[in-house]
């Protein structure tokens, strides 16, 4: 085929058709969520709009209907932002996430809920959670951890003593670049500034290139993003919602030192998720300090082939018990096996609390 005039109109006049029929389509969509919106209300007086267990379920099916030309993951994304905006119709979700604006946990936040979700910066991990206890917002969003650099332990700390629930989960690709503003002097940057995780993620490639520039840690990359503004000596590391936000150029791009740098994000509230068919629970454990109590605490999964798929352990903050254990595992707390399983560890245990079952990430 030719690209002559009359290809190419014929080709739009058919993109034209085709528009409309998408755009009947997804205004007959949003009715349907609007009428699954009174059915909820109806049913229910504290009716819980979101549900992550069929926004999963419709994600993957989705997915697994796509033959292309555009990828699964593309087609997802697209649907995504369609249920958002069906969501959005029920009820505008209200999502705290950790700040400032153009955080990492920001583009986590809108890559799970849509950009129909009206995210509210916070300034500290606890202040999310404080929130969603408070039901000031839906939802919150927080990092958990890191490939490169592990744990976020403010966040396993801040689930010692509340009572929210993990209501789903969201992987990120983290790509860090190196930031100037246009008032850097670029050859005379003797300072960084960026998040302790991001300065940690970047450490060798700092080393080649920045050697003696001192690295200085700040609350997140979207606040070193920041603060370069006023500096000519300074440069920051950051991903991109940062760059954009604050207008800054990228010197060196995808500066992390492992290329599968990622981060797992947790959604917090208050529901209970049911099952969405592949689903992630997540767990806290106190144990006595006895000889093989790690052992005796992991043993019932095992027999019970129950996949663990993380094990962290804090020290307790109670000073009764010497060590807590955060465990997540494949299953939810509906299903017998995994039941049964809980039931043995909480006769082992001296506590057990129930994070919660969420559905495994899809995007
Ligand atoms: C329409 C519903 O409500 C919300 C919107 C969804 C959608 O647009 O598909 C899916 C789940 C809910 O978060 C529903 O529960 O089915």
């Amino acid at each position: 085929m030719t690209d002559t005039p009359n290809n190419l109109d014929t080709l739009r006049q058919r993109i034209d058709e085709i528009d409309n029929d998408i755009l009947r389509l997804i205004s007959a969509r949003a009715e349907c969520a609007k009428q699954v919106a009174e059915v909820k209300t109806k049913s229910d007086k504290g009716a819980v709009f979101y549900r992550p267990e069929r926004e999963a379920q419709v994600l993957r099916r989705i997915m697994e209907l796509n033959q292309g030309p555009l990828n699964s993951e593309e087609m997802a994304r697209l649907f995504r932002e369609i249920m958002s905006a069906c969501l959005a119709l029920e009820q505008p979700t209200k999502v705290a996430y950790l700040g400032p604006e153009g955080t990492f946990t920001q583009q986590a936040a809108l890559k799970h809920f849509g950009q129909s979700a009206v995210s509210m910066p916070m300034a500290a991990i606890d202040e999310v959670f404080r929130e969603v206890e408070a039901g000031a917002v839906n939802y919150g969003v927080v990092p958990v951890e890191n490939s490169t650099e592990g744990v976020v332990s403010h966040t396993l700390d801040s689930f010692m003593d509340s009572s929210i629930r993990i209501c789903g989960e969201v992987v990120l690709r983290i790509h860090h670049h190196l930031l100037v503003a246009d008032t850097t002097l670029r050859d005379k940057v003797s300072r960084v500034y960026s998040h302790p995780q991001s300065l940690a993620q970047c450490r060798k490639w700092l080393d080649a290139h920045y050697p003696r520039a001192e690295r200085v840690p700040v609350s997140s990359n979207a606040e070193a993003a920041k603060m370069i503004k006023g500096e000519w000596h300074s440069a920051a590391i950051a991903g991109d919602m940062a760059a954009k936000l604050y207008g800054l150029e990228k010197v060196a791009e995808k500066i992390e030192d492992r290329p599968d740098n990622s981060t797992r994000f947790l959604i917090i509230g208050s529901q209970h998720v049911p099952m969405s068919g592949e689903d992630k629970t997540s767990i806290v454990v106190a144990m006595r300090n006895q000889p093989g109590a790690l052992h005796d605490l992991l043993e019932p999964f095992h027999r019970h082939s129950i996949d663990l798929t993380r094990l962290e352990t804090r020290p307790s903050r109670t000073g009764v018990w010497n060590y807590v254990f955060f465990i997540d595992f494949k299953g939810h707390v509906d299903e017998p096996r995994v039941a049964a399983v809980l039931e043995e560890v909480r006769l082992r245990a001296s506590e057990l609390k129930v994070l919660g079952s969420y559905p495994v990430g899809v995007l």
